[in-house]
């Protein structure tokens, strides 16, 4: 197995050709082999785009992508992708479903996972797909994704139309699968809190730029919550975002040393910081891949 699952140099993606739109641009990152990454952002910022092109359903326009150390178009046996719109065959029955999975996937796949995400819906494996509901159709697709038993496991808003008690069970399921089999997991999400737990590794995109990327931990380290009167300074530290309630100043803070006396702070949590830089788009990025592997 590659030691990194998927990386990005200068990456970029346009669209159009008289509207030209940069749905990603200068984007760079390393994903380690046998992480959970979140992949988050505001709407449009390009989250659904990297994906594709991990799963090398598009080309990039400028820069490169590499995932399992190749073009993605050249080890796409090796990854499963489960895009927004599920596509799936409308005609097939759940079984045939599965069967045409086991066909497509020789020596590679895996029955008792893909049956244990179905069954544990209770979907009837005669049903046509085109019967199901969308958050059972979500079901039959990460049955497939997750039966052909990749290395790299691309999710776009797997859990969005899947009901809270669905959601919690078949995260559980993909989280224990992905740890058992040391799948390298990327999974975009509008839900933080769901993410929570999940991720070990956290990228957050903004207008098509890395404004976050890096082991989970070392990023929620670099970031402090503090209140204090709003009348004390932060310098040298950089703010991130703060507001004032009366004369309380809450804010997030990338402390360059000590914060000076008169500052409460806590850890944020994976919310309080994804949050944070949504509210504040400016905010200046953080990378720490290179400083984990320079650490190496
Ligand atoms: N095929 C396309 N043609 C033209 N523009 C596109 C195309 N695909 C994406 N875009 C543009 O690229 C930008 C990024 O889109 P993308 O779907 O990657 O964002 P996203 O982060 O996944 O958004 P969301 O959270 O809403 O799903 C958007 O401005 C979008 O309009």
């Amino acid at each position: 197995m590659t030691e990194t699952a998927m990386e990005a140099a200068a990456l970029g993606k346009t669209f159009g050709r008289r509207r030209r739109k940069d749905a990603l641009d200068g984007c760079a990152f390393r994903l380690p082999a046998g992480s959970v990454c979140a992949l988050v952002g505001p709407n449009g910022a390009g989250k659904s785009t990297l994906l594709s092109l991990a799963a090398g359903l598009q080309k990039p326009t400028d820069g490169t992508l590499t995932v399992l150390g190749h073009a993605p178009a050249a080890v796409r046996e090796r990854l499963a992708y489960v895009a927004q719109d599920k596509p799936l065959h409308p005609q097939l029955t759940v079984d045939d479903t599965l069967r045409y999975g086991r066909e497509l996937n020789p020596g590679r796949w895996d029955d008792r996972v893909a049956e244990r995400i179905v069954d544990e819906g209770d979907l009837d494996r005669d049903a046509r797909v085109r019967t199901l509901s969308g958050g059972q159709r979500t079901r039959v697709a990460l049955a497939l994704a997750l039966g052909k038993r990749p290395e790299l496991l691309l999710l776009d808003e797997p859990m969005a139309d899947l009901d809270p008690l669905a959601r919690h069970q078949l995260m559980a399921t993909l989280m224990a699968d992905a740890a058992e089999h040391g799948t390298t997991v990327v999974m975009s999400s509008h839900v933080v809190a769901e993410l929570d737990g999940a991720c070990d590794h956290l990228l957050l995109l903004g207008a098509g730029r890395v404004r976050l990327a890096g082991p989970l931990d070392d990023l929620l380290a670099a970031h402090r919550l503090v209140t204090g009167r709003a009348d004390t300074s932060l310098d040298p530290h950089t703010v991130i975002e703060s507001r004032t309630t009366g004369r309380q100043l809450t804010a997030l803070v990338r402390p360059e040393g000590p914060l000076g006396d008169g500052w409460q702070s806590t850890a944020p949590t994976l919310e309080e910081l994804v949050l944070a830089h949504l509210r504040a788009p400016q905010a200046p990025a953080l990378s720490l891949d290179d400083r984990r592997e320079a650490a190496v």
